[in-house]
């Protein structure tokens, strides 16, 4: 983009007087100039904002005092502008295309990419990429509105955006980011995977893949000891196991094309919030002979390693990947069938297979902020779709009337019923099956005197379009607060949910947003938007006001 077209574009969005631009062609970055007093206000309006598809960050500079020196060593001075100019701060977006583009190398930068940022930085890129989010499903709706002839809704204006102080083209306020606790910044993963494979000098180890073959199938794996996500106890783990495998007879599992052989393949880790260890250890297929023999190993290695396994598993698996198909053969071999983790005053109990939060702390958080918003109150029904084993539902049982939770998982679901029990808790429903199946029915058998809220946790691809039209056509239900670990998912939902339509004159529209950093130190990011009924919010300023503190803790 030519200099004097960024020139004109910033002078439409930044609100402020710009003293210089500098830009050449090839750059995808431009240097600007602006007084001392409008600094904060540019990069308010300016930080997350669309140019080309291309969310723009902005970084603050020295300005140059003299030219560059001519001994200046260009190559290095090429490669830096390239990876990144000093002093920028690039977009997680960025940092995913130079990850998929460029191995890093080394195990550490592979699994904690934004190692080498301090974490008020990642925060900050994680707020940016919320309200790219948040700007992208205001745009998109408004461009929609037009290309169809339809009246734009008025939380899609400029006016409505300063009217609730929200971020310029954004249609709701977003909260400061929820960051995980400094004192859990490491070995904060209650929830690990780790393959069973040779290193670069071929020795067995027990860590993370740390690439792909050329012919695409074997791992190099490396040892997880430097990478800050993993627990002290899991890296522990992690050796006794290593220590285990060499010593056994039975020999790691090896694939090439339309061959394989040996049997280790890797293990998974789930930690208790009291540092307790269910352990999963996955094999090819074993005779009841080969399984007696390698069990017996496993669970002495393991039971003299210096960490609590409390359970541990062996699952079969012969597949390719090591994802195993559904209703791959689960044995228990040692311990108790479940793990107890402690959330907001409950207890859960959780196997192997269930989806339970991977960082306890901040999933305390994420769950109370949620729950804010969500406002279960004592004349209301909350919705808990994808409830996974009941976590959220259940957080919000103690002060609403009744939690009808629906998830695909049957395993899931029993341990959400077990939860239920287990908390003593009595006001709930859990129902097994699609949602995209499963609501419609849930919908009509609601209690008509009942309000009706729902919180929609779905996995990465989103909801599915039946679940959206479903949920905007109950005219029970106010608001749905959407918890998402994919913003780019959630933006085209939320288009779903708040789009005039003739047929349904009742659209949601999107109040407050927040993003939370679940998993430090990589590039994922979690966000809660909540969502209103149109004709409950009248005045954008008193919208942001409609969320109030819930009791959380359990009263016992
Ligand atoms: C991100 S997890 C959230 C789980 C839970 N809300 C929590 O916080 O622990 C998504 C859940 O959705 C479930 N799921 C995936 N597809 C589904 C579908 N079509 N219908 C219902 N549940 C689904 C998964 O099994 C998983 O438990």
């Amino acid at each position: 983009m030519a200099c004097v077209k960024v020139e004109q574009w910033l002078a439409e969005h930044c609100g402020v007087p710009l003293q210089k631009v500098f830009k050449l062609k090839t750059w995808s970055y431009a240097f600007v100039t602006v007084l001392p007093e409008h600094k904060e206000k540019f990069r308010e309006n300016v930080e997350g904002l669309l140019m080309h598809k291309c969310s723009v960050s902005v970084s603050e500079g020295t300005p140059r005092k003299s030219k560059p020196k001519s001994d200046e060593q260009p190559s290095a001075k090429r490669q830096k502008v390239k990876d990144f100019p000093p002093g920028h701060i690039p977009t997680l977006k960025d940092l995913q295309g130079k990850l998929k583009n460029k191995d890093p190398g080394d195990i550490l930068h592979k699994s904690a990419p934004l190692i080498d940022w301090s974490y008020e930085t990642q925060l900050s890129m994680k707020g940016t990429h919320i309200k790219t989010a948040v700007r992208s499903f205001t745009k998109q709706v408004d461009k929609k509105c037009k290309d169809l002839s339809l009246t734009a809704p008025a939380w899609t204006s400029f006016e409505w955006s300063k009217a609730c102080e929200a971020p310029l083209g954004c249609a709701c306020p977003l909260d400061a980011t929820i960051g995980t606790p400094e004192d859990h910044l490491e070995g904060y993963r209650n929830k690990c995977e780790f393959s069973i494979g040779k290193t670069d000098a071929g020795e067995i180890e027990c860590g993370f893949v740390r690439r792909i073959t050329d012919d695409g199938y074997g791992r190099i794996v490396a040892s997880c000891d430097d990478v800050p996500l993993v627990s002290m106890a899991m890296k522990k783990l992690c050796k006794a196991m290593r220590d285990c495998v060499r010593g056994s007879k039975f020999e790691i599992f090896e694939r090439g094309k339309g061959w394989q052989k040996g049997y280790w393949r890797m293990v998974m880790v789930r930690q208790s919030t009291a540092d307790e260890l269910l352990v999963m250890v996955q094999t090819a297929t074993l005779d009841e002979d080969q399984a007696q023999r390698l069990s017996a190993d496993l669970i002495t290695a393991l039971t003299q390693a210096e960490v609590k396994v409390v359970s541990i598993y062996l699952q079969f698996n012969n597949e390719v990947s090591d994802a195993a198909r559904p209703g791959a053969p689960l044995k228990l071999i040692h311990g108790s069938a479940q793990l107890r983790m402690e959330l907001l005053g409950l207890s859960f109990h959780i196997g192997p297979l269930s989806f339970y939060q991977a960082n306890s702390s901040t999933c305390a958080l994420l769950y109370q902020r949620a729950l804010e918003w969500l406002r279960p109150e004592k004349d209301v029904a909350v919705l808990d779709v994808c409830c996974g084993v009941g976590t959220i539902g259940l957080c919000a049982s103690r002060c609403c009337r009744k939690v009808i939770g629906i998830e695909l998982i049957p395993e899931a679901v029993e341990s959400a019923k077990a939860n239920a029990a287990l908390n003593k808790v009595d006001n709930t429903e859990w129902v097994v099956g699609k949602a995209e199946d499963v609501l419609p029915e849930v919908l009509q058998g609601l209690d008509p005197s009942l309000e009706v809220c729902a919180i929609v946790d779905p996995p990465r691809p989103g909801l599915h379009t039946s679940v959206l039209r479903a949920l905007r056509a109950c005219s029970q239900l106010s608001r749905i607060v959407y918890v998402s670990c994919n913003p780019d998912s959630l933006v085209e939902d939320v288009v779903k949910l708040t789009m005039p339509s003739e047929s349904d004159a009742d659209p949601f529209v999107p109040l407050r947003a927040v993003a939370v950093d679940m998993f430090p130190h990589t590039l994922h990011c979690e966000m809660i938007l909540l969502l209103e009924r149109n004709s409950k919010v009248k005045d954008p300023r008193k919208a942001v006001q409609q969320t109030r503190p819930v009791l959380l803790h359990h009263s016992g």
